[in-house]
């Protein structure tokens, strides 16, 4: 995805980590004075049957059972805080990770998307910030007090009875080495997990959204089938990490166990010689489950940490994608003319592939000019390079003499106005989606916009009106509809450059009819660059570009091109005769 090594997880997470360094402390020194209170019972417990009770002390009993529940107590205190702290901090750090990935997402240049499946990026929004977000409350909020507590239990029992301490301890050197093996094992199948996971929902995706085509080819078997495939891909990638995690787990219970076992073998051998007292191998016992209860919670934390590191990976890869773009960067464009020049400009999509072929097009301030050509021609292309989703190999497009590099993508793009094929609506209001082309209009503007794109009249009968909300894709609204939303946006966007791809999907003629006229009311006082389908709606375009194979071949006004009786008078033969037979 980058060219550049992509720093680990770990460390990426370390660094958004220290954002908050008030919280992470404020949590830590919870836990480790909560931790710290936990030793206060075994103390105890060792004073009531090594003291109090052999000694008959009734009058310390009360003295020493509060001191215990004020231990207690204030260690419910620490862990209160100690959440409250921990909490406010994931929260924030998980705010902070989906907000900035999805700034970089919009950032990103079209041809990241080029290579991204829809499904795969809605699966790192949705799947991976909560796994990652995981490793974070587990290791915070677990990992680092049951380190803490491993760490002094251990201390504490050199300190009573370094012999018994060893013998107790001996299983750990074996549940260190199970820790690495199963974390060595289970990440790079985490991966692997993750992205059949990212396969699955980008089959899911593209069922939805394309079941339209599904359900009218009938393909619903066909689909279901792959979607078995890909799920059942899943299923496997998942059984394994469960199967590992199946041995791990109990494996390294047996270790603490065997560790327990140790010390009451040990531990009564060493009171029957007296070397031990029992009050001591009482203490003992109840430090041995301060010491194990951490380990177990260390090997589920494990688990999660592998599983959510591969869902951090996946993050980071993201966020340190290189050529985001620069919006802002360059002059601000203002007091367009609106004359383009594309200069010998050549381009491709994929390595081996030229899509441009040293194109050089002039178009003059308020005029339009139409690009016709068979399909898959490069028409489209231009307008990509125009509007700077991509940028040329070779050659330069020029806007009133200036090359468009030297402007800011966000004023070039504020005077290019573009009218898509396919016009796409967003699951909105009728209201919202107008407002995209000038996000301060009032109502009357937005009325008065509909009005000149032929739209007002089916906004009006729809209930709701403006409020309307339009569906998904703006399925709601037929496709003649939609286009003229779109043209009644740009009304608003009112740019001076007019970018129009023709729609190529038929629409009745009434709705033609009325889009034509709307597009003849916006290309007024407009530079514009039309891609024309249709040759009957560009005849008296000032002048008309052929292009065949990536190459402009012939331009000139409709007329000259159907006197020079070349590729054009074809084009045009073919496209005269379709809509005769259409119309
Ligand atoms: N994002 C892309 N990645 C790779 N190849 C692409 C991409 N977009 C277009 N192409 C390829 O570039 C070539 C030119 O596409 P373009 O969309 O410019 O053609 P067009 O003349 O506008 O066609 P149409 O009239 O069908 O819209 C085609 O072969 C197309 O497959």
């Amino acid at each position: 995805m980058s060219d550049s090594p992509v720093p680990t997880p770990s460390r990426a997470l370390l660094r958004f980590m220290k954002r908050y360094p008030w919280r992470v402390g404020a949590g830590l020194a919870m836990a480790i004075a909560g931790t710290l209170l936990g030793y206060v019972f075994p103390g105890l417990t060792q004073w009531f049957l090594d003291d109090i009770i052999p000694n008959r002390k009734v009058s310390a009993i009360m003295g020493v059972s509060l001191l215990g529940l004020a231990a207690f107590g204030l260690r419910q205190v620490f862990y209160s805080i100690r959440t409250l702290a921990n909490n406010a901090f994931e929260l924030r750090m998980t705010y902070d990770l989906r907000s900035e990935l999805h700034h970089k997402i919009q950032h990103l240049p079209l041809k990241w998307f080029d290579r991204q499946s829809t499904g795969d990026i809605l699966t790192r929004m949705a799947d991976d910030v909560p796994a990652t977000q995981r490793i974070i409350i587990d290791s915070v909020d677990q990992g680092v007090p049951a380190v803490l507590q491993i760490v002094l239990t251990a201390s504490v029992m050199f300190w009573l009875h370094p012999k018994l301490a060893l013998i107790t301890l001996l299983p750990v050197p074996f549940i260190i080495m199970g820790g690495w093996i199963y974390a060595k094992w289970v990440s790079p199948r985490a991966t692997q997990a993750r992205e059949a996971a990212s396969g699955l929902n980008s089959i899911l995706h593209d069922n939805v959204a394309g079941i339209r085509q599904i359900k009218s080819y009938t393909l619903e078997d066909e689909t279901q089938q792959d979607f078995d495939k890909s799920s059942s891909h899943f299923r496997a990638q998942q059984t394994k990490l469960q199967k590992a995690w199946a041995v791990y787990g109990p494996g390294m219970g047996f270790f603490g166990d065997t560790g327990l076992i140790l010390l009451m073998g040990f531990g009564s051998y060493w009171c029957i010689q007296e070397e031990l007292s029992i009050g001591q191998l009482a203490q003992f016992l109840l430090f041995i489950g301060m010491l194990y209860e951490p380990m177990g919670r260390l090997h589920g934390i494990n688990q999660t940490v592998q599983t959510g590191l591969a869902s951090a990976k996946r993050i980071f890869e993201v966020l340190q994608t290189e050529g985001a773009e620069e919006l802002e960067q360059g002059e601000t464009l203002t007091n367009v003319r609106g004359e383009i020049r594309f200069e010998k400009v050549s381009f491709r999509y994929d390595e081996n592939r030229p899509t441009l072929n040293n194109v050089s097009i002039l178009i003059e301030p308020q005029q339009t000019v139409a690009i016709v050509g068979a399909t898959g021609a490069g028409k489209s292309t231009l307008f990509q390079l125009l509007t700077r989703f991509y940028d040329p190999e070779s050659g330069d497009i020029f806007l009133d003499g200036e090359s468009i590099t030297r402007f800011s993508k966000s004023s070039l793009r504020d005077s290019l106005g573009y009218v898509t094929q396919e016009s796409y609506l967003f699951n909105q209001t009728i209201r919202e989606n107008l407002k995209l082309g000038n996000p301060n209009a009032t109502d009357e503007e937005l009325w008065h916009a509909l009005s000149q794109a032929c739209a007002s009249d089916f906004v009006q009968r729809m209930e709701g009106g403006l409020d309307a909300m339009v569906g998904e894709r703006g399925g709601r609204l037929s496709g003649g509809e939609k286009q003229r939303i779109s043209i009644a946006r740009a009304f608003l966007k009112n740019a001076p450059i007019l970018l129009l791809d023709e729609a190529t999907s038929a629409v009745d003629n009434k709705s033609e009819k009325l889009i034509q006229q709307a597009i003849d009311q916006l290309r007024h006082n407009r530079t514009c660059l039309v891609i024309a389908h249709r040759l009957s709606t560009i005849i008296n375009a000032h002048q008309i570009y052929v292009m065949k194979q990536g190459e402009v071949v012939a331009h000139g006004t409709h007329t000259q091109l159907l006197a020079e009786n070349g590729y054009y008078a074809e084009l045009a033969k073919l496209s005269f005769q379709e809509e005769k037979v259409k119309g």
